[in-house]
């Protein structure tokens, strides 16, 4: 089963929390017809399945915290062998959120060829959130949750930008 994402083309799209990666994944979409798989989409949407796993998920993304690196990674595995068929190319967002995420994606699924790094200054991420938190009914788009994301944003994820800085693949889209 695995064998058929093999060979994707698989890109990683990384930012802080309401940096614009969902924003900006669109916008590929739309002009290379790749396919968006959003971890915190999936995450969600398991949440709203009412499972007894998004239970546990729902209090862990509530808190702001990283849910275990298999859960999401299982989901992304599954979600990407759904596709396969059909796709030109993967556009990962929201993962890897720290350095062992990607190490555990590359063995288990592949490298890949290119990380978008989608960079926003963190007092323009708040203001972002706190703004989308009026519509959006995310349980994570309020003041506490926001300052933690942003805490494990900058303490777990933003060396993944500098581990894949080393390998020549990270390219920061003009926005
Ligand atoms: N790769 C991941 N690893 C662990 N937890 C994740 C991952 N992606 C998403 N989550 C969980 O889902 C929440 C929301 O993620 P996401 O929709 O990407 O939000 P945002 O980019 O707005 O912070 C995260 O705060 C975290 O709890
Ligand atoms: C209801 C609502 N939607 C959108 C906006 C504008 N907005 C809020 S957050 C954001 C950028 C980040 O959103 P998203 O692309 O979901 O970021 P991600 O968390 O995926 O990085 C924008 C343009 C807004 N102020 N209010
Ligand atoms: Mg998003």
């Amino acid at each position: 089963m695995a064998d058929k994402i093999k060979d994707a083309k698989i890109i990683f799209v990384v930012g802080g929390p309401g940096s614009g990666k969902g924003t900006q994944c669109e916008k590929v979409v739309a002009k290379y017809g790749y396919t968006h798989l959003s971890s915190g989409d999936l995450l969600r949407a398991e949440v709203a399945s009412g499972s007894e796993r998004g239970k546990t998920l729902q209090a862990i993304m509530q808190k702001g915290e990283l849910v275990p690196l298999d859960t999401v990674l299982d989901m992304i595995k599954d979600a990407m062998i759904a596709k396969a068929d059909v796709s030109k190319g993967f556009l990962i967002d929201g993962y890897p959120r720290e350095v062992k995420q990607g190490e555990e994606f590359e063995k288990k699924i592949g490298a890949p060829c290119l990380l978008l790094y989608i960079d926003a200054k963190g007092e323009t991420m708040v203001k972002r959130l706190m703004k989308r938190g009026e519509t959006s009914g995310r349980a994570d788009d309020n003041e506490e949750t926001i300052k933690k994301r942003l805490d494990l944003y900058y303490k777990a994820t933003e060396p993944v930008i500098t581990f894949y800085t080393s390998r020549g693949i990270v390219r920061k889209p003009l926005l």
